[in-house]
């Protein structure tokens, strides 16, 4: 199987696809970024990819969600979670009191927030950690770091000055794996919805919520995100705890359609842990 996921070497994305795909005929692919993984899965280059959703810390991470209802064509099979654990990474010399700057994925700075803040550096945006990682080494500075793995550590040739900077202890982030619609699916535990309302009313998204709460259908996740189309209007993704098979999840979609609004299915998932 072709597996792709966000690269270069050293992402927390990279770990998280090695640790659950496990097989030993797996080909693998890294892409610089989320748009260019989904994308590729898109083009039929692989024929799985893995990518962020959620983090305890910093919450959903929008990109994966955008581009997810952009891509019709394509359906979330399972989800992963793991152990997030940052790390400040810095050429050999480099003293932690001279660092001004410090480089990683936005969602990785977002984690370490405050403990930024305490050191007083500024911060640069890269498409991944590991990314960051290479020019953090590449660039040869003592006035930078980057943050990311310790994997990407020791590909670069950078030391890791602080392990563990996140500013909760226990971090963790949700990744999901996403294949081309139109296979059976199996999974039973959670759906992923898109969900666009036709028209604006009082209540109306209260109306739908109760039919998931009427057919004892939990919600673990509700993300509100921009339409695109006009300002002040807003699409949802919701998660619900039950596969897309079971009786009552396509009672509750077939209800929320006829009030009118387009329910997509965005996938249907087990969640894994990996450590
Ligand atoms: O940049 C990486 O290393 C990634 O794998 C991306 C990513 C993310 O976008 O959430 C994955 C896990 C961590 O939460 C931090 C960054």
């Amino acid at each position: 199987m072709r597996v792709g996921c966000l690269g270069p070497k050293g992402t927390f994305t990279e770990e998280a696809t090695r640790r659950y795909f496990v097989e030993e005929d797996v080909e693998w692919s890294l892409f610089p970024s989320i748009l260019d993984t989904l994308s590729a899965l898109a083009e039929k280059e692989v024929d799985r990819v893995v990518v962020p959703i959620e983090n305890s810390i910093e919450g959903s991470v929008t990109m994966t969600l955008d581009s997810l209802a952009l891509h019709e064509d394509l359906f979330v099979e399972a989800e992963i979670i793991m152990p997030i654990r940052q790390n400040l990474l810095a050429v050999t010399g480099t003293k932690r009191e001279e660092i001004r700057e410090i480089w990683s994925h936005p969602q990785a700075l977002a984690q370490c927030r405050h403990y930024i803040h305490h050191m007083g550096a500024a911060v640069k945006n890269f498409e991944s950690t590991a990314a960051a990682a290479a020019k953090v080494a590449e660039s040869g500075r003592t006035d930078i770091a980057a943050i990311g793995t310790e994997l990407a550590a020791q590909n670069n040739g950078l030391v890791v000055l602080h392990a563990g900077i996140q500013d909760v202890p226990d971090n963790f982030t949700r990744f999901i794996v996403v294949r081309r619609a139109g296979k059976t699916f199996t999974s039973t535990e959670r759906t992923i919805l898109q969900l666009q309302f036709e028209f604006d009313q009082p209540g109306v998204l209260a109306s739908v919520l109760n039919v998931f709460a009427g057919l004892q259908l939990n919600l673990s996740h509700i993300q509100s995100r921009p339409t695109r189309k006009k300002l002040g209007t807003y699409q949802f993704f919701l998660e619900v705890e039950a596969g897309w098979q079971d009786e009552r999840m396509q009672k509750a979609i077939s209800i929320v359609k006829t009030y009118g609004h387009q329910v997509r299915v965005l996938g249907t998932m087990n969640r894994h842990y990996v450590m």
